[in-house]
């Protein structure tokens, strides 16, 4: 069970000592049952007394106590360790690769899965011990008598036939439902975002509940209770074969077989302690298939530090950032791919403990290997090119059915200067935020070359390049705190900017942590530049900073913000629809459906 795996994987030391202990425990209780009935037994047996039966059952219970504090302890290390390992691993993941997963994806994994995945852990430390008891009474009952052994063990190992045979599809139920909590999420998403229009129209309002969230919370709630009755027929299969067991050893084999009455007891004694880890165990299943569903969800979704298109990885973070940029594009090329999932996002190649492949390491994998991420002007093992990706400067192919067909950039090919303010321009989709990903270093060229001061850029030095960018994106967010610049002083250069950015008398900054990020959206994106300026990179990208901004301060923006970052050297990208603006440009750059526009020599003649 992927489940088990994984927790051995967090401690195999502490699993061992738990089940060494469990074992103990099992054996101690199965030693009690003897006690017993060594007092019950018509031949009472002399061993028998009080001194040996307490004893006994300390051992049970310092050992259960033991296992269980090990066994908790594991468990919640093993939570630890996966919310640790998830956060990181999204931070980690390609841009590209969480933008295909999308937001109700990984918060369904990072709250729903992580949720079912504690309860799962949680409910193995008492499984362990439930279990580690049954296989005590078990041998105990072989030592009593072998028959009854047999016949007991053949029967629960029918019963778990028969359950086993209904939870496999109880567990493909459990799967569906949780993609069913993908859609939900999605509904919920759209709640919270889309609250303001949902008020404002009735019919879209009810349309959207009966459709979406109430659709998907029905067949969530549907599959749950379908899984949990057929559950319900499986521990009931499991139980009548149980009583039959016993049926026909109290009443068939017994006087068949003319078991002597002490063994009779002994085997009375021995079911009636079994039946409370047996239930207890039944009871714990469905927590236990739902987490091995979540844990399979989590893998899939590519999440793990241990993928090999970890971003942790990548190189260039520990070299000095430079002071001046010249960026240069030669044939640049970069696709969408549509939304299929599994993605394969492009990745560093695997480290060392890839080399074997990945599917070496996960055996899921295995069974569900990842497509091959195709890339322009790449050709697949039969030669030919491979399907969904246009040939540079080609416009995209519709793909097969269900599948959207990508969007395609470039071949791009510009310079930007330091000193030098360019304008990004061009019509809605027509890929300027994807150039302005490209050119902060959060998407790779999936051909061509991208260089900075003339060193090409690839998974080797990206942290590198990145570190010489300040970037305000269209969908940027805010943090409260000004995490990474605490340095001394920081909150005098901030209430200094705040003044220059004309917002000081709505928010001002102690230790490192606004008093208020409950703004406009234009004086929101007036504290993301004092972000910005606080980190004095030598590349400014500007994806319609200005567009929210009041007239007055648009041009506070245009002609002293920009000139003054031109006056310091910077390397400037603004994107803009603002036409009143482009005679200010040094350069620009016109996209037209992903292909950029021959250039034109003079800026001015953009403007009106
Ligand atoms: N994460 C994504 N996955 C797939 N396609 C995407 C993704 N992001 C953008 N696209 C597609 O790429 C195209 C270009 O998008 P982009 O955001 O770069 O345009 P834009 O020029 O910035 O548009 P606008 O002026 O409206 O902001 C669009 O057709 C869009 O549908």
């Amino acid at each position: 069970m992927a489940l088990l795996r994984f927790l051995v994987s967090v401690s195999w030391r502490g699993i061992a000592f738990a089940v060494v202990a469990g074992l103990i425990g099992g054996a101690a209780n199965a030693f009690l049952v003897t006690q017993i009935n060594s007092v019950i037994s018509p031949k009472p047996d002399v061993h028998g007394n009080w001194v040996t039966f307490a004893a006994t059952a300390l051992v049970v219970l310092i050992t259960g106590l033991a296992s269980q504090v090990i066994l908790t302890r594991l468990a919640q290390d093993a939570i630890y360790r996966l919310r640790a390992s998830l956060g990181s691993g999204v931070i980690a993941a390609p841009l590209e690769h969480l933008e295909r997963l999308g937001a109700h994806r990984l918060m369904a994994t990072l709250t729903e899965d992580v949720r079912t995945l504690s309860q799962a852990v949680a409910a193995i430390p008492s499984v362990c011990i439930d279990a580690a008891t049954i296989v005590g009474c078990l041998t105990y009952l072989a030592i009593i008598s072998p028959t009854i052994f047999a016949v007991q063990v053949g029967a629960t190992l029918l019963s778990i036939l028969c359950v086993e045979l209904l939870a496999t599809r109880v567990r493909e139920l459990y799967r569906q439902a949780r993609e069913t909590d993908d859609e939900l999420l999605r509904s919920f998403g759209s709640v919270t975002h889309g609250i303001k229009e949902l008020k404002m129209h009735r019919d879209r309002r009810i349309d959207f509940m009966n459709r979406h969230l109430l659709g998907s919370a029905r067949e969530l709630r549907d599959k749950n209770v379908t899984a949990g009755i057929r559950f319900s027929y499986a521990q009931g299969l499991g139980q009548l074969t149980q009583l039959a067991t016993m049926a026909l050893i109290l009443f068939g084999l017994a006087a068949a077989m003319k078991l002597p009455l002490e063994q009779m007891i002994g085997y009375v004694l021995v079911t009636t302690f079994l039946s409370m880890p047996m239930q207890n165990i039944m009871h714990r299943i469905p927590d236990l298939l739902r987490g091995d569903v979540a844990l399979k969800k989590i893998r899939m979704m590519e999440l793990s530090m241990e993928t090999p298109h970890d971003e942790t990885a990548l190189g260039g973070g520990d070299r000095l950032p430079v002071t001046a940029a010249r960026i240069e594009l030669a044939d640049v090329n970069y696709s969408y791919l549509g939304d299929q999932l599994p993605a394969a996002p492009m990745g560093p190649p695997p480290g060392p403990r890839g080399a074997g492949g990945p599917d070496q390491r996960d055996p899921e994998r295995a069974e569900h290997p990842r497509p091959e991420h195709p890339r322009p002007g790449h050709t697949g093992p039969d030669g030919r090119g491979l399907p969904h990706m246009p040939p540079p400067g080609m416009p995209p192919q519709v793909s097969g059915a269900g599948e959207r067909a990508g969007f395609h950039l470039g071949p791009m090919n510009l310079v930007l200067q330091p000193g030098q303010v360019t304008f990004v321009v061009g019509g809605n989709g027509s890929g300027k935020s994807t150039l302005a990903k490209l050119l902060s270093g959060l998407y790779l060229p999936q051909s061509g070359t991208m260089s900075l001061n003339g060193e090409p850029i690839g998974h080797h030095n990206i942290e590198w390049f990145r570190h010489a960018t300040s970037a305000i994106f269209t969908d940027f967010h805010l943090f409260e705190d000004f995490f990474g610049y605490l340095r001394p002083g920081i909150d005098d250069e901030v209430n200094r900017l705040l003044q220059q950015l004309q917002i000081a008398h709505k928010v001002s900054v102690h230790d490192g942590k606004l008093s208020s990020i409950a703004l406009s959206q234009g004086q929101r994106k007036r504290l993301a530049l004092v972000t910005a300026l606080l980190e004095d990179r030598p590349v400014y990208l500007f994806d319609e900073w200005a567009a929210d901004q009041e007239p007055q301060f648009r041009e506070t923006f245009y002609h002293e913000i920009l000139a003054e970052l031109r006056r310091r050297g910077k390397t400037v990208i603004v994107i803009t629809h603002d036409d009143r603006y482009f005679h200010l440009a040094d350069q620009l750059v016109k996209l037209d459906f992903g292909s950029q526009e021959t250039p034109v020599p003079e800026a001015a003649s953009y403007a009106r």
